[in-house]
């Protein structure tokens, strides 16, 4: 294979890969991806309405294939990729969407591009970007690929759209602004080249003319007595590339099925034998102009190598950082699917951890709970109006019944204190309902704060009712633990306190069981006045708050033990269980990605593949030079 065999075919391959994932130069470019077809130099076809477009292609391939009829028959890009064989060969073509058809009878071919065009934009005579791929294979042609665009008109035809005119040069607008195409410009000879729509477009593109071929047809209807030096010779309007001049075959030819070959022929003689042309005979006809164009193709490819090759690299870079960021595929078997949910899990409980331990932020809201929130809450249970002057009378004299106390009120005193004692269940279960709010909190952050985790929303879901359901158990049981601690306090009052409160001084002097003695009343004070009343609202606030003081420190206790310590022992335990139950299918739904994530890097991963499979084509041609 010669260099120039290997780089247009190389650019063939990446252009057809190309296409496969929706990469094509007159896409629309909401591709969020870098088009590589972009980078890669491209001959478009440009012309008029009938200024000899599709006579032009045919001529360069040999061949009678492409559909004619009256009005837009162009509707999609045709990428033409002729590919030399040997003498002798038989020529072929092949579609990219029937890879496996070759083609030797090109009505076929013209059928098929027909319905292909159709099968994309009906038989509404409407437009669409996406190309069809063609590639001919024979010995009468060079290497070269050309895309061949609807041509540009000044007027809808009946059942085209209103907007078909601008729809058709947006089109041909998306190919020729690109710095890599190569604008094949078709005039025909018998227009005035200053109305011609392919140079008005190429002069806007390209005022410098540096990459545009000038191609000028109907050489042979033109006037009696006039010529085309002017154009072809530069005059008229000046391009960096020489103009060509083309003979192509007349209505009545292609009526008459006049071969190809002698059509070549025939425009050889034309100018061989002209007498305004002659002197330009080497440099005219369609078969120089496909040589042309292909040497020239060959070049700007040679020259575009180290660009495409770092724009490849640089798409390389930044698809593998995507595919990185994005996780690998899910695996389909269920062990795998297993494995791959409790690494997530194991995760999630490693980041949970660390917000309770430290090293991420809100385990101390927690310890907020017991060093601020209970202290308050204690603070303000109502003991003030609990023990006040008339309470403290109503509760005593109501529990003394008909008969008044003779000596301590024992009976007021309990009362007094277990409805004291009561109000503690307040501060402690809310203590509880604290600290399990910040662990569902917790839960909450960890879930979104584990990588792993961000690409399965429904394992995310799963996790968080599972892990919140566990907190929910856990709160019960903290519940139960703080009353219970409430509980014991009124179930057993500590005798001892009492023992050691000063006695009483207005009593008589008493004799108890034990036989020791109480302190002496003063004589002049009624048993029963305030100041008996207020010495036991205060003897019970004293003994009030030295169970609060208890509380305080064992309410935490109770807490940490039955929530906190057991979040961090067996939050996904149950979550656990029950997995290692799921068949497949259940497992494989909690791994059902985000489609958009799915879709994204299928499309990453397709793209890579094709970035790297040129990078190797480009690797291996250049080994070649
Ligand atoms: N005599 C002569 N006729 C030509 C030449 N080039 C094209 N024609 C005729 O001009 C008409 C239009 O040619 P096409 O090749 O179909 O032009 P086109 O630009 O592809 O036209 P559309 O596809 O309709 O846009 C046909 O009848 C051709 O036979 C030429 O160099 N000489």
């Amino acid at each position: 294979m010669t260099t120039m065999e290997s780089l247009i075919g190389l650019v063939n391959r990446i252009q057809r890969a190309c296409t496969v994932l929706g990469d094509y130069g007159g896409g629309t470019g909401d591709n969020a991806f870098n088009s590589l077809w972009e980078a890669l130099p491209t001959v478009a076809v440009v012309g008029g309405q009938s200024s000899g477009k599709s006579s032009v292609l045919e001529s360069i391939v040999g061949r009678d294939f492409l559909p004619r009829g009256s009005g837009i028959v162009t509707r999609r890009p045709l990428v033409l990729q002729l590919h030399k064989m040997e003498e002798g060969t038989e020529e072929y073509a092949e579609f990219l969407h029937l890879p496996k058809r070759q083609f030797t009878d090109f009505v076929l071919v013209r059928k098929e591009i027909q319905d292909e065009t159709d099968r994309i934009t009906g038989k509404s005579k409407q437009i669409s970007p996406v190309p069809i791929h063609l590639s001919i294979f024979s010995p009468n042609v060079v290497n070269l690929t050309l895309v061949d665009l609807p041509g540009l008109t000044k007027v809808a035809v009946e059942g085209q759209p209103e907007t078909i005119v601008e729809d058709i040069e947006s089109m041909v607008r998306t190919y020729v602004d690109k710095p890599n195409c190569i604008i094949l410009a078709i005039s025909p000879a018998n227009q005035d080249i200053a109305t011609s729509d392919a140079i008005k477009l190429a002069k806007e593109v390209d005022p410098a003319g540096e990459r545009t071929f000038g191609v000028l047809t109907k050489l042979d209807l033109m006037d009696k007595g006039t010529n085309a030096l002017d154009v072809l010779e530069g005059r008229s309007y000046r391009l960096q590339h020489p103009w060509v001049g083309i003979v192509n075959r007349s209505q009545a030819d292609i009526n008459r099925n006049a071969d190809m070959m002698l059509a070549r022929r025939k425009e050889r003689d034309y100018f061989d034998t002209s007498p305004d042309y002659g002197h330009l005979a080497s440099k005219m006809g369609s078969e120089y102009l496909a040589k042309l164009l292909s040497k020239h193709l060959e070049s700007v490819i040679r020259s575009r190598i180290p660009s495409i090759l770092s724009l490849i690299n640089k798409s390389i870079e930044e698809l593998e950082r995507e595919l990185d960021k994005m996780g690998r595929p899910v695996a389909v078997d269920a062990g795998a699917q297993l494995y791959t949910i409790l690494e997530m899990c194991r995760a999630f409980d490693k980041v949970f951890k660390e917000h309770l331990d430290g090293g991420r932020p809100g385990g101390d809201r927690i310890y907020g709970v017991f060093d601020n929130q209970l202290p308050a809450a204690l603070k303000k249970l109502p003991f003030d109006r609990h023990l006040s002057l008339q309470s403290v009378k109503r509760i005593v004299s109501e529990a003394d019944g008909y008969q008044p106390h003779l000596i301590a009120p024992e009976q007021g005193y309990r009362r007094l204190i277990e409805g004291a004692l009561g109000y503690f269940r307040g501060p402690a279960e809310a203590s509880v309902d604290a600290v399990h709010f910040v662990l569902k909190e917790l839960v909450r952050k960890s879930i979104a704060e584990t990588q792993e985790l961000k690409r399965f929303p429904s394992l995310q879901v799963e996790l968080a009712a599972a892990a919140n359901s566990s907190l929910e158990k856990f709160r019960e049981e903290s519940k139960k633990s703080v009353i219970r601690l409430v509980e014991m306090e009124s179930a057993y009052l500590t005798a001892e306190f009492f023992r050691k409160l000063p006695q009483e001084m207005e009593r008589p002097v008493i004799t108890n069981s034990k036989n020791q003695t109480a302190a002496s009343p003063p004589a002049t004070q009624d048993q029963y006045g305030e100041g008996h009343f207020r010495r036991i609202a205060s003897n019970v606030s004293a003994y009030v708050s030295m169970v609060s003081d208890t509380l305080r420190n064992t309410i935490p206790k109770a807490c940490v033990y039955c929530q906190v310590r057991q979040a961090k022992l067996a939050l996904l335990n149950y979550f656990y269980s029950q997995i290692s139950k799921r068949e497949g299918k259940q497992l494989g739904e909690l791994l059902d990605e985000d489609p958009a994530l799915m879709g994204r890097r299928l499309e990453c991963a397709q793209r890579l593949e094709l970035y790297k499979k040129a990078r190797d084509e480009i690797d291996a041609v250049a080994w070649v030079r």
